[in-house]
């Protein structure tokens, strides 16, 4: 049991589905990913489609991602794809859930900041009402932003943050940090199994191309010729994770005991300019560097501690910048019809 979990003393969970132990049925778990459309939810997808004992249900409502993401899948017998508001409550027989829906770029975020607070907080309220209603175990999708602009590095679980609470980011890192305290108070008030995760800056391929955040910016703009827009100072920092490490960290958090918060992130750190001259050297040497605006209340470093991870998890990530960008690079080729030379 997870140390919180002696702490606080939940109720015992109510009964799981009963899918779950089901001989008789075709799959043995029944597992949601909201969000699934997304970036991180649509590998997460392809990966649990592997085990043919899975049958996955996405709900998403496309505001940030696709059905092209999950082509693949469309129309195979253990997979459906329901075009659903988190904001909404959703009626269906689940035995896990993973909670991703909820826009992850900036740009996005802020574009509707009420309407990413209401994703946060009622979407996060729902999945946990269908969490208890069927006795589903449930995954949040938490962030290092809740740890704000940090003032103790790299950062461990235990820091409760630096956040301004009226900020332009505040509908998303107070947003996942209502998140949180709802899946704690629903775990010690009605037993859920919950866990949590505090995901770190992933990158991978099928970022959307204009998604506005760092590495898929950079990538695009080497590929376009453009020149790579650093941000004010460029020596703020951050960690870089490759998109199947992620998933993978995910999947142990949801199958172990233990209900986190815990860091998943790769701790290699790099000040924006090195990542734009990392971005340079491999895909287009000729391009320029420019420093541009930053906007308010960015982070000025951050790196997981990853301890936790290791010692729960067994988890560590295997993939290093160097060899995850080129991985990007030819799928932005693809997507941009930029050939390689
Ligand atoms: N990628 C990262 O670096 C990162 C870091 C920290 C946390 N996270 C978290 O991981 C999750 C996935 O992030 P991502 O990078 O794949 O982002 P993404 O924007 O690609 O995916 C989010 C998905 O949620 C869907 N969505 C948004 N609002 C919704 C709503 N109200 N109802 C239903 N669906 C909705 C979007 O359409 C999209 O498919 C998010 O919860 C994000 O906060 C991501
Ligand atoms: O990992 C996390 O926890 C969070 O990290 C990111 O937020 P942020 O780190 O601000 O991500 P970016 O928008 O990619 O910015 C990273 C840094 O790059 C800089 N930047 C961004 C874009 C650009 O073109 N140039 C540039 O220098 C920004 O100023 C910032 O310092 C994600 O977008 C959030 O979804 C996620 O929850």
């Amino acid at each position: 049991m997870a140390s919180s979990d002696k702490q606080t003393s939940p109720k015992p969970p109510p009964s799981p589905s009963p899918l779950r132990n089901s001989k008789f049925c075709q799959s043995n778990m029944r597992i949601l990913i909201s969000g699934g459309a997304g970036f991180i939810g649509s590998h997460l997808v392809d990966k649990l489609m592997e085990n043919e004992k899975n049958e996955v249900i996405v709900a998403d409502n496309y505001f940030t991602g696709s059905k092209d993401n999950l082509k693949k899948w469309i129309g195979h017998p253990r997979f459906e794809l329901i075009r659903h508001d988190v904001t909404e409550p959703l009626l269906i027989e689940v035995d896990q859930i993973y909670h991703l829906a909820c826009p992850a770029s900036p740009i996005f975020y802020k574009y509707n900041p009420v309407k990413t607070i209401k994703t946060n907080v009622i979407g996060t309220l729902n999945m946990l009402g269908l969490a208890k209603r069927v006795g589903a175990r449930i995954l949040l999708t938490s962030t290092s932003e809740v740890y704000g602009d940090p003032l103790i590095h790299p950062q461990p679980e235990s820091y409760w943050g630096n956040v301004n609470p009226i900020g332009v980011r505040s509908c998303y890192d107070e947003g996942k940090r209502v998140a949180e305290t709802l899946m704690f108070d629903y775990h010690r008030q009605h037993g859920i199994e919950i866990r949590i995760a505090r995901i770190f800056n992933t990158y991978g391929p099928r970022m959307n191309i204009d998604d506005g955040r760092v590495v898929s910016n950079f990538i695009a703009q080497a590929l376009r010729g453009e020149a790579l827009t650093v941000q004010k100072p460029g020596t703020q920092t951050r960690s870089f994770c490759y998109v199947s490490d992620m998933v993978d960290g995910l999947m142990r958090l949801m199958e172990g005991d233990d209900t986190g918060p815990i860091n998943i992130g790769n701790p290699g750190e790099f000040t924006m300019v090195e990542l734009a001259e990392t971005v340079k050297e491999l895909i287009n040497p000729s391009i320029e560097i420019k420093m541009v605006e930053n906007t308010p209340d960015d982070p000025r470093q951050r790196k997981p501690d990853i301890t936790k991870a290791k010692e729960v998890l067994g988890w560590e990530p295997k993939v290093k910048l160097r060899e995850g960008l080129p991985l990007m690079e030819e799928d932005f080729r693809l997507r941009l019809g930029v050939h390689k030379n």
